[in-house]
């Protein structure tokens, strides 16, 4: 029976670095957390341990933390695609990489109207994310967000399921709806103002999570991506994670009380998990984009 090494990728996970502009004395941070993979010409290191051609992690953090100095990191997708580049076409035997950003937003302290200078507060729990891949001379960019807690207290329904034995939840014309959104979307090229574009793809979708009368999470999910693509030519996709964030209403009967939709139970657990992909039917599929990236 043969035995063979299958697909490999190896890098650093989590670098965690804060950059701090000092160029005027009203400063502006950056703080992301950066993962390399590597892929290439690696079966010697698994077969035989023959470290020929594994630039080390720990090079890979350095680089990290070189480059964020020598010049502006700028938008995390040109950060990302400025490493993996330097990685595939500098590193012996690597033809792959795959960077991961996630980048925590910080906000003025507001301090005599305009913010303060050099004291901030983190904004959300909210990160921007970017997966940039590069696969030889090709680059696909899939960037999104993550924990983008959103909750719509009525124009949500949830009825006409299959009823069984086991059923117990009741049908409901008016309940709270409420997720923490993940969501990434691939470019189809790497020409795109990526904060203009990130900006307006976020909106557009809590404009079409807002507006959207649900019947279903489900509908909600396709409406958001359906939307994305409608007003942003520069995407192939949108894949979506959406948490169902339950809201039990209390029975308040015991103490004689009606509960006329107006007091919930916040269950963290166990949650309906609604996912999905939103494409165009005319673009090919790019699973190289997707390999790998957690959620999907
Ligand atoms: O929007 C929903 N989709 C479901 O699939 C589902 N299942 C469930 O129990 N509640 C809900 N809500």
């Amino acid at each position: 029976m043969g035995i063979s090494m299958g697909p490999n990728q190896y890098g650093k996970a989590e670098v965690r670095i804060v950059t701090v502009d000092r160029s005027t004395p009203r400063h502006s941070i950056k703080d992301l957390n950066v993962s390399t993979s590597l892929r290439g010409d690696l079966d010697e290191v698994h077969l035989s341990g023959d470290n020929a051609k594994v630039l080390p992690t720990d090079t890979q953090k350095n680089t990290v933390y070189a480059f964020a100095k020598q010049q502006p990191i700028g938008e995390i997708e040109d950060f990302a695609l400025r490493l993996g580049r330097h990685f595939v076409s500098s590193a012996e035997g690597i033809n792959g990489a795959r960077i991961l950003i996630d980048e925590y937003g910080w906000q003025r302290i507001p301090v005599e109207g305009t913010g303060h200078d050099h004291s901030f507060s983190r904004a959300s729990d909210e990160k921007r994310t970017t997966a940039v891949t590069i696969d030889g001379d090709q680059a696909h960019v899939v960037s999104g967000l993550k924990d983008l807690v959103v909750l719509k207290s009525t124009g949500s329904e949830f009825w006409g399921y299959p009823k069984d034995r086991y059923t117990t939840l009741p049908e409901t014309n008016d309940r709270i709806l409420a997720t923490a959104v993940t969501a990434r979307w691939r470019y189809l090229h790497t020409d795109v103002d990526w904060a203009k574009s990130f900006e307006s793809v976020r909106a557009t979708m809590l404009e079409a999570f807002a507006t959207t009368h649900s019947l279903a999470l489900q509908q909600s999910l396709y409406e958001m991506g359906k939307a994305a693509l409608e007003a942003h030519p520069e995407l192939a996709e949108v894949r979506l994670s959406l948490p169902n964030k339950h809201h039990f209403l209390v029975d308040l009967s015991p103490f004689g009380l009606e509960n006329d939709n107006e007091v919930f139970f916040a269950a963290d657990r166990p949650y309906g998990l609604i996912e999905g992909v939103v494409r165009r039917d005319d673009v090919e599929d790019a699973p190289m984009a997707w390999y790998s990236t957690a959620e999907f």
